[in-house]
């Protein structure tokens, strides 16, 4: 799934024109028919008040074909076409010929006086900017957007929420339409899955509007979306006659006291992820525990209540370090000596991360390939604060870049970052937000490490694997609220079985 900027989504509208010899009309009447569709789809009740607001550019457009085709289904429709400039498309001109002739109610909205009373109940079609905004909407443009935004309707943006920018941060958070529903075209979009804009995209889908696949097959993305169909293209299906030394032996380091439940979590996250063997090294006050909770999983132990030697016996195909680790100074000591000399693949998290940040000369001697799962703050401690999400983004590609690793910056959308290219995973929910849920994605990465996938597919399968857990488990018995890190373990059979 691929990510296009704004200029390459006016660069796929002009090769799909030319590939399917249609016009520019043709294609907004296909787009706004996606739109109309989900619409009544979604809010069938013939009674309900629509307000088509509409800019004067093709998202406008856009606007004005959604208010004819639902008018000639028998739809109460207002149609506001929003005055901001001189100019307008060519194909907004023709929209509006075509709405006239039907004669519709349309009124031209060129000041504050002209503002429709939009009363609890209507909906609110925003087609007002789309991805051509240039600046922050201004004067009675702005006025209007909050007037919108106040009242108690329900908000459908055409394509994008009126006022916000495709490439960088929004400037005025005022002259923003916060929309209950995005109906997007084609492919998401980037500002979509920043936390910066949560408060104006909150549902929303991306309608098919058949642009030109072998434009949409070459073009070269920077961002790109996780999804199943691309997880399923490198799931590797077991051979009938493999062992369990086919997939390989992850050794999970870290906990300390207070903190084995992190690996009793991950080791266990580790095992039911398909990982041949599992062992752990953990301190010895967390021996019991761990025999006991998670018999398959094999047991090393360092120190009393913290891990300072890391002399290990094992011989594993891939590491996970951190979870529960702390941060003790004999522990920061045997990290940083450890961490130099280590050959296996690692996946390091948590107070391993923390200690990589706090040695900066460490980030010079993380292995090629090494994968790191950083939550925001951790993430700030290893490059320093940003501005924003874009310039986040950016440091999240030069710090992955820097030093040849795979970064796994987590969020709602969690981005991974590898050689210039951030994917957004599409999988998971809220109900993630919860205790020792990183813990268990670590389990999971280090498991496909070990089964022989790539850093980047066992980051970008691990990552999709660990918030589908989310997704079926609500779907199911558990709520956003009552799911807990056991609860992903738990679903991890679940998963997989989306894969055969
Ligand atoms: N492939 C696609 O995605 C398709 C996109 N279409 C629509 O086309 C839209 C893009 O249309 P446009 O390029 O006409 O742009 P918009 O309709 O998004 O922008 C509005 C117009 O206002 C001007 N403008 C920008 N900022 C302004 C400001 N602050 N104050 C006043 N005027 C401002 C711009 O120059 C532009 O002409 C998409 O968002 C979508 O709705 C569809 O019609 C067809 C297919
Ligand atoms: N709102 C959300 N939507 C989807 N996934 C989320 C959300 N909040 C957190 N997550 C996911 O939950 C996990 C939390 O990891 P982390 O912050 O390390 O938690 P912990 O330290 O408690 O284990 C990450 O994989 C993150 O992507
Ligand atoms: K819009």
């Amino acid at each position: 799934m691929k990510i296009l900027s704004a200029k390459q989504i006016y660069e796929a509208d002009r090769a799909t024109i030319k590939s399917q010899a249609i016009s520019s009309t043709e294609l907004m009447e296909r787009a706004a028919f996606a739109c109309y569709e989900w619409i009544i789809k979604r809010f069938p009740d013939r009674s309900r008040l629509f307000h088509v607001c509409c800019g004067m550019g093709n998202n406008g457009g856009d606007g004005l074909v959604v208010s004819r085709l639902l008018l000639e289904n028998g739809f109460r429709v207002h149609t506001h076409l929003i005055n901001f400039s001189e100019h307008r498309s060519d194909d907004f001109k023709v929209n509006l010929d075509r709405l006239i002739e039907m004669k519709a109610l349309v009124t031209e909205v060129s000041g504050v006086a002209d503002f429709p009373t939009i009363e609890h109940g209507d909906l609110v079609i925003d087609a007002i900017f789309g991805i051509g905004l240039k600046r922050s909407p201004s004067g009675f443009t702005k006025k209007l957007i909050q007037r919108i935004n106040n009242s108690k309707a329900g908000i459908i943006s055409l394509d994008f929420p009126s006022g916000l920018f495709s490439a960088s941060t929004v400037t005025d958070k005022e002259a923003v339409i916060r929309a209950n529903h995005t109906l997007t075209f084609q492919v998401p979009k980037l500002a979509f899955l920043l936390p910066d804009n949560q408060e104006y995209v909150k549902e929303w889908q991306v309608l098919d509007i058949g642009l030109d696949k072998d434009y949409l097959n070459s073009a070269d993305c920077l961002y790109h979306g996780s999804d199943l169909e691309l997880n399923k293209g490198f799931y590797k299906v077991r051979k009938k006659f493999s062992h369990k030394g086919s997939f390989g032996h992850s050794l999970l380091i870290g906990g300390s006291f207070g903190k084995i439940g992190a690996m009793v979590l991950a080791s266990r996250a580790a095992l039911k992820a398909g990982s041949g063997l599992v062992s752990t090294y953990i301190p010895k006050c967390g021996y019991t525990a761990m025999q006991s909770t998670n018999p398959e999983v094999m047991v090393e132990v360092d120190d009393e209540n913290y891990i300072q030697y890391f002399n290990f016996k094992t011989n594993p195909t891939a590491i996970g370090l951190g979870p529960g680790l702390g941060t003790h100074l004999k522990t920061k000591k045997g990290f940083v000596d450890f961490f130099s000399n280590c050959k296996a693949p690692m996946v390091i998290d948590a107070d391993g991360l923390n200690i990589i940040a706090e040695f900066s000369d460490l980030s010079e001697l993380i292995p090629e390939n090494t994968i790191l799962t950083p939550h925001p703050k951790e993430f700030e401690r290893l490059v320093g604060k940003w501005h924003d999400d874009y310039a986040k983004l950016d440091k999240l590609l030069a710090y992955s870049q820097q030093h040849n690793c795979v970064v796994v910056l987590k969020g709602a959308y969690t981005a991974i970052a590898h050689q210039g290219k951030v994917w957004f995973n599409m999988s998971g929910n809220p109900a993630l937000a919860t205790a020792g849920s990183g813990d268990v994605l670590t389990g999971i990465i280090t498991a496909l490490l070990s089964q022989g996938y790539t850093s980047l597919e066992a980051s970008l399968l691990g990552v999709y694997i660990h918030g589908r857990t989310a997704d079926l488990a609500v779907e199911e018995n558990e709520s956003i609220e009552s799911f807990s890190a056991t609860d992903a373990i738990d679903y991890l059979g679940r998963v997989y079985k989306e894969f055969v």
